[in-house]
């Protein structure tokens, strides 16, 4: 355990090509990913980032559970993501797998349930990044969550950056009350602020003729001149698409007026239908990002 971003206790992990990738204790939050060399890391993460002990950390991975956004009592994206609590279960060379459990603090909130959640991250040997989460019900009452990995993409500029992967699918326009609509675009633009849950998104194929799959969802990032491919499993039916624009960014303290050009947030998850889980019942969701020229 180190110090990483300046404040937060981190766990560092690197592979034998030197791809490399730093978590975060609090919230088990993904900081950094490099799949590369020398390269910067993939993620975003706020120059005005906060680390307290009651932070949300704006950037990285944030961990949105057991509500994802404003829906249910809890606070916005629920407690997880500002949990200290988080334990290190294993760990090794590639991949370190956090727990956290049920509390007097978590039991005291709008949602009181019994529970564990585990969540490994591993960097593959390929130097992608691959996370899996689980959930088990370890009371003795039926719970429901939504749930998703916040993820925040490093992108060289918004306007020239786009979305591809969701044409013909269902989402939420946030902007417009949660209308439903249907997205007419192969690539998804930003020209203003951007805020939507797809669901349920195509799914992919991990085990496309390339041996490579393909990716449910891209971003293509011209000023990268590069690609990110997300693969998701099919128990995060759903994914997010947010960009915050001016307006929003000058009103959030922990973000510059102008980082909303540096980033875009794709986030998988489990949202438009919350997930149901039975006494001692589990949930188990996986994604997993490279990058190509
Ligand atoms: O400021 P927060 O709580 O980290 O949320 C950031 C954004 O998170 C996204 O997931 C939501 O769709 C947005 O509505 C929200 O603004």
């Amino acid at each position: 355990m180190s110090q990483g971003a300046g404040q937060a206790a981190t766990v560092s992990l690197r592979n034998s090509v030197g791809s490399k990738l730093e978590v975060a204790k609090h919230g088990a939050h993904v900081l950094t990913w490099s799949p590369g060399v020398n390269e910067e890391s993939v993620l975003f993460v706020s120059p005005a980032a906060k680390f307290g002990p009651q932070d949300a950390i704006r950037g990285g991975i944030p961990i949105c559970f057991p509500q994802f956004g404003p829906r249910g009592a809890l606070e916005q994206h629920g407690f997880c993501r500002k949990n200290n609590d988080w334990a290190i279960a294993k760990q090794d060379e590639k991949s370190v797998e956090f727990e956290l459990k049920d509390s007097e603090s978590t039991r005291a909130s709008a949602w009181p349930h019994t529970f564990q959640v585990n969540y490994l991250v591993e960097l593959t040997d390929e130097g992608n990044l691959a996370t899996k989460m689980k959930v088990k019900n370890t009371g003795s009452e039926q719970f429901t969550f939504t749930c998703a990995l916040h993820t925040y993409f490093g992108v060289g500029d918004i306007s020239s950056t786009s979305v591809e992967g969701l044409r013909g699918c269902e989402y939420e326009d946030s902007l417009q009350g949660g209308k439903v609509l249907q997205e007419q675009e192969d690539a998804i633009r930003f020209e203003g602020e951007v805020d939507r849950v797809y669901g349920p998104t195509p799914q992919g194929d991990e085990s496309g003729e390339d041996g490579e799959g393909t990716a449910e969802i891209e971003i293509k990032d011209q000023s990268h001149k590069r690609r990110i491919c997300i693969f998701k499993s099919s128990s995060f039916p759903d994914a997010v698409v947010w960009n915050p624009w001016i307006e929003k960014s000058q009103k959030m303290a922990d973000l510059p007026d102008d980082a909303y050009k540096r980033f875009v947030c794709v986030e998988v998850g489990a949202i438009r239908q919350p997930v149901s889980l039975q006494p001692q019942q589990e949930w188990e969701a996986s994604q997993a990002i490279s990058v190509k020229s």
